[in-house]
């Protein structure tokens, strides 16, 4: 007699073994999609499971020989047990089948105390326990034979035994179907869908992350993950070979690795109907219902091809008798999704594509290495970046390194007149007295007749006209190398989880997504948009129509350029506003030093400039223009190389304006007849802002708008999700955790306990987890409770006991300072120690100011240059509004809504960047004695990065 018990996901079941005179359970056996796990009455052989589709199948036999022996067990039990019917009970086999591990453990607590008046002693139970993703952590039982086993309190679950594990990478490379494995029953082959990822086009850092992101979102979600090597190639080929299934283990450590490991390729075949032909065979070969494509937009151009010519090749393979009727009719359509992989960012739609900002972080490390060459001989560089027709690297770099001129495809330089042009700028430079000159020239530049434009072209003007000393340097594919930085590791992250949704969720009539970012949302976009967006860009460049190819960049694109436009003529051209609109604009760093506020400073300058105003900077915060009047002119050549640079030039300090002395702070504004005010800092600037505002009716000076543009490590200011010098902060940690991580898995049994800075704010422990792959994260938002130590002290021992020291497996654990009083890093390493039994070891790691940052990220230098240029904008903007109340000598109205709203923190939420009252941020979107924000933006993440690495949350429960 047969019994099939379907298991999902997280199934933990346990089996009576039957004592009734009919049946005794003989074997049990686990498929997935070949058998990989038998249990006997007198042995327990299993292989990792990393499949979740398992399915159990007990066989029961009838009156064996074991039958028999149990049955005089049993009667002499029986003689013992009167008035209660214990065989009715113990007859049965029982499968909890529910998608929760812990509810299943609940549920045998719970059968427990029902039958507690049983002689439990004697029943025999064997508890098998399968994690989340699919793989048998536990079996237990006192013995291995059906007799005198008792049953067990869960907390004391182990596996008893483990014999004969069958490496699952050995297996998985065999392809198993239901029409290569007929005989294995259908049941072995039920699963939701299977999902394949391929990586195409150029390589670029983040691809590996995408992919194991995507590989284990699938199999979370119960689906079939598949990967297809080399592109687009690979599906051309088909075959094992090129199509495998992955399992959970398979893409380990894959989270930072540069590159990516299932190959990429750039194949002409499908380009041509032909190859994309025998692409769709392999997919509906493999059983494949869905398709990522990580890929630039060549790669989702053929993608989108793919998906609108499917039904017709479909139609074909079946013509040609390639495929049955069944499979005809099941693969209708292509369930095609992109994630946009390509370090060219030239993907319309997107704000950023996977492995764009690692480029730009390499090129702006070349090019600030040779800023110090260049200035050592007072040398020209012409630096060539890449981006085939996009000119997205080439001016984020020039805005990065403060290059003095730059080349890019979407705004070609003038025919003829080009050379002249840029000799005219750097002349200018030269003449104020800058010692360096840095060309940035875009691989695809052109002028307006399409010409392209070349590095030795800028090389032979620069010496011929400005006879200067002049060198090319060509970054070539160094550009793609290296690891991927924090923000492409999330964004790819982000993008696969998004992307298993989006296959899920599809339905035929839903248009194929294209997973895309908007300022900090994930969000879906049509492919098809996409690519004809896409495809206009050069559409329009070949017309000759400029200004609609930088508009159908992606949104940032013009501003970005406008922006650049603006540093860069700084005080050497006529200003762009008449002298009655010129103001006296004063910026200050107050709190910690973070990455970005010298980029921010610098940016505000040298925008104020262009514009006519007078920029000053308020050195060593409040404290230092109460005490010494630290007020400064900010002069171009002053603060050349500032946008590069971490730490405040300024110096700042954590001193409000009450702390420091409000009326003398007072005084200096009156003094200079400051007409506005730029803050940058983190929770201490937010406080100054609303003081500053709050004394508006005492102190006319403080009549004027005023901006804070968040800068902190702890990203914890209220109105913004996303505060300066966090990035480049968790950039810091996360090549410190790299370091470690590595170290740890080289001794393959060790655990490190990092201790991570932030305040009262996770977030960077929770970012930093997501970019590493930590094994847990405790943040003071969460605090850390006895039951979730003890739950990720049980993962890791399992972890460890299942890899036997053969992988690497290194573990980091990310603890915020304050997220316990009592444990800090050293402490929690002990106990963990203390606890792995000898399994693991444990060692605190404390990165302390290192978190703080080198030199400033790129994505800080960029946006503290666009937060600086729009808080400027703003002080322009708002002149009028408070202007009333700064002529009027009447009583002040400080709760005028006009004028409560020149005083506001500019912030980026979701999607948008906007301007909050600070009156309102600090009155009804702050925990103002825990220094937080009340709403937490990213509690959607943590989940994420605990899914991605398995563990169990105790309050899920
Ligand atoms: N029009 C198309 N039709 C079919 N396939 C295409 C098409 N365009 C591109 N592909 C496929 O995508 C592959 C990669 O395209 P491409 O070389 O343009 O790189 P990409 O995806 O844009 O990435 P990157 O630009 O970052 O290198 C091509 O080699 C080809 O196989
Ligand atoms: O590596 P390959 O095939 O020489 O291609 C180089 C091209 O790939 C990219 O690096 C990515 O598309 C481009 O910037 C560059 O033009
Ligand atoms: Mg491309």
């Amino acid at each position: 007699m047969e019994k099939n018990f379907p298991l999902v996901n997280g199934t933990t079941f346990c089996t009576f073994y039957s004592y009734s005179r009919k049946s005794y359970v003989k074997t049990i056996e686990f498929y997935n999609k070949f058998l990989k796990l038998k249990i006997s009455s007198d042995s327990i052989y299993y292989c990792t499971l990393s499949n979740p589709d398992v399915t159990l199948k007990v066989i029961l036999e009838e009156n064996g020989q074991k039958q028999q022996q149990i049955d005089k067990q049993i009667e002499k039990l029986e003689s013992n047990v009167s008035g209660q019917d214990w065989r009715t009970m113990v007859a049965r086999s029982l499968v909890f089948s529910t998608d929760d591990i812990h509810e299943n453990e609940k549920a045998l607590v719970s059968l427990k105390a029902k039958y507690r008046h049983y002689p439990t002693e004697l029943v025999p139970l064997i508890i098998y326990t399968i994690d989340p993703l699919g793989n048998l952590v536990a079996v237990t039982s006192t013995k291995n034979s059906v007799s005198a086993i008792r049953i067990l309190p869960p907390d004391s679950i182990h596996i008893v035994k483990q014999a004969k594990i069958t490496s699952i990478n050995n297996l998985s490379s065999r392809m198993i179907t239901s029409d290569t494995y007929p005989s294995l029953p259908k049941y072995v082959f039920n699963h939701k869908k299977s999902i394949a990822v391929m990586t195409s086009g150029g390589d670029a850092p983040g691809m590996n992350a995408n992919v194991r992101s995507i590989v284990r979102s699938a199999i979370f979600k119960h689906c079939r993950a598949f990967v297809i090597m080399e592109g687009f190639a690979g599906l051309v080929k088909g075959g094992p070979d090129y199509i495998k299934e992955f399992f959970w283990e398979d893409v380990r450590g894959w989270l930072a690795e540069g590159g990516t490991n299932i190959g990429t390729a750039r194949c002409k075949e499908f380009q041509e109907r032909a190859g994309r032909l025998l692409g769709a065979l392999h997919l509906i070969e493999f059983g494949i219902d869905a398709l990522i494509v990580c890929g630039g937009d060549g790669s989702l151009t053929g993608a989108d091809i793919f998906r609108s010519e499917w039904p017709s090749l479909v139609q074909e393979l079946y013509q040609n008798e390639k495929i049955t009727k069944a499979q005809l009719d099941k693969y209708q359509y292509l369930n095609v999704c992109g994630t946009v992989g390509s370090i060219d960012n030239d993907m319309s739609s997107t704000d950023a594509t996977i492995g764009a900002y690692s480029s730009l972080d390499r090129i702006c490390t070349a090019v600030d290495y040779v800023e110090a060459t260049a200035l050592s001989h007072s040398r020209a560089f012409v630096i060539e970046v890449m981006g085939r027709n996009c000119g997205w690297l080439a001016l984020l770099a020039g805005i990065c390194t403060t290059a003095d001129y730059i080349f890019i495809p979407e705004n070609p330089e003038p025919h003829k007149e080009w050379k002249d042009k840029m000799c005219d700028i750097i002349k200018k430079h030269r003449s104020k007295g800058k010692r360096t000159t840095i060309i940035i020239v875009a691989e695809g530049a052109i002028d307006t007749e399409l010409n392209s434009i070349k590095a030795s072209e800028i090389h032979r003007a620069l010496c011929d006209k400005l006879d200067l000393d002049t060198r090319i340097t060509t970054l070539g594919h160094l550009q793609r190398g290296g690891k991927a930085v924090a923000y492409d590791r999330i964004l790819a992250t982000l993008q696969g989880v998004e992307a298993v949704n989006a296959v899920l969720e599809s339905t035929p009539d839903t248009p194929s997504p294209l997973i895309a970012i908007s300022e900090n949302k994930i969000i879906r976009r049509s492919l098809v948009d996409s690519v004809v967006l896409t495809k206009s860009v050069a559409e329009a460049i070949k017309n000759k129509d400029f200004k609609k190819a930088m508009s159908l960049r992606d949104c940032e694109f013009i501003e970005h350029f406008n922006n650049f436009m603006a540093i860069n003529r700084a005080d050497h051209h006529e200003p762009r506003l008449p002298p009655s609109k010129r103001l006296k604009i004063a910026i200050v760093n107050i709190g910690a030093p973070a990455g970005g506020m010298n980029a921010a400073v610098f940016s505000m300058a040298t925008f104020c400039m262009s514009q006519g105003h007078k920029p000053y900077g308020i050195y060593n915060g409040f404290t230092g223009l109460a005490r010494h009047e630290s007020v400064r002119a900010l002069k171009w050549l002053d603060i050349l190389g500032w946008e590069s640079r971490g730490g405040s030039e300024m110096g700042t300090n954590r001193a409000t304006p009450i702390d420091a002395d409000i009326g003398m702070v007072a005084y200096y504004f009156q003094k200079y007849s400051f007409d506005g005010l730029i803050l940058i800092g983190g929770f201490e600037a937010f406080t100054s802002l609303h003081q500053l505002e709050r004394a508006r009716d005492s102190y006319p000076a403080f009549r004027i708008p005023m901006v804070l543009v968040p800068a902190t490590l702890s990203n914890n200011v209220p109105g913004t999700e996303y505060s300066l010098g966090a990035d480049t902060s968790l950039n810091s940690l996360v090549q410190y955790c790299d370091v470690i991580k590595q170290s740890a898995s080289s001794t393959r049994d060790r655990v490190f306990v990092v201790d991570v800075q932030g305040g009262n704010s996770g977030y960077l422990a929770t970012s930093a987890a997501l970019s590493t792959g930590a094994q847990a994260s405790y943040v003071p938002e969460e605090g850390m409770s006895l039951a979730q130590i003890s739950s990720d002290i049980n993962t890791l021992k399992q972890s460890f006991q299942k890899a036997q020291g053969t992988s690497r497996s290194g573990k980091l654990i990310l603890k915020t300072t304050n997220a316990s009083e009592a444990l800090n890093a050293k402490k929690l390493a002990d106990i963990l120690t203390v606890e792995a039994e000898g399994k693991f070891d444990a060692k605190s790691a404390l990165p302390g100011h290192v978190q703080q940052g080198g030199n400033s990220s790129p994505i800080d230098r960029t946006r503290a240059t666009r937060l600086a240029i729009k808080a400027t904008v703003f002080i322009e903007n708002n002149q009028q509004k408070i202007k009333s109340g700064r002529d009027s000598n009447e009583e002040f109205e400080l709760d005028n809504e006009d004028y409560m709203e020149t005083a506001c923190v500019l912030g980026i939420m979701g999607s948008q960047v906007v301007f909050t009252p600070i009156h309102q941020a600090f009155e009804y979107e702050t925990e103002v004695e825990r220094r937080m924000p009340k709403r937490i933006h990213w509690s959607e993440i943590r989940a994420i990065a605990d899914h991605l690495v398995g563990r169990k949350r105790v309050d899920d429960l």
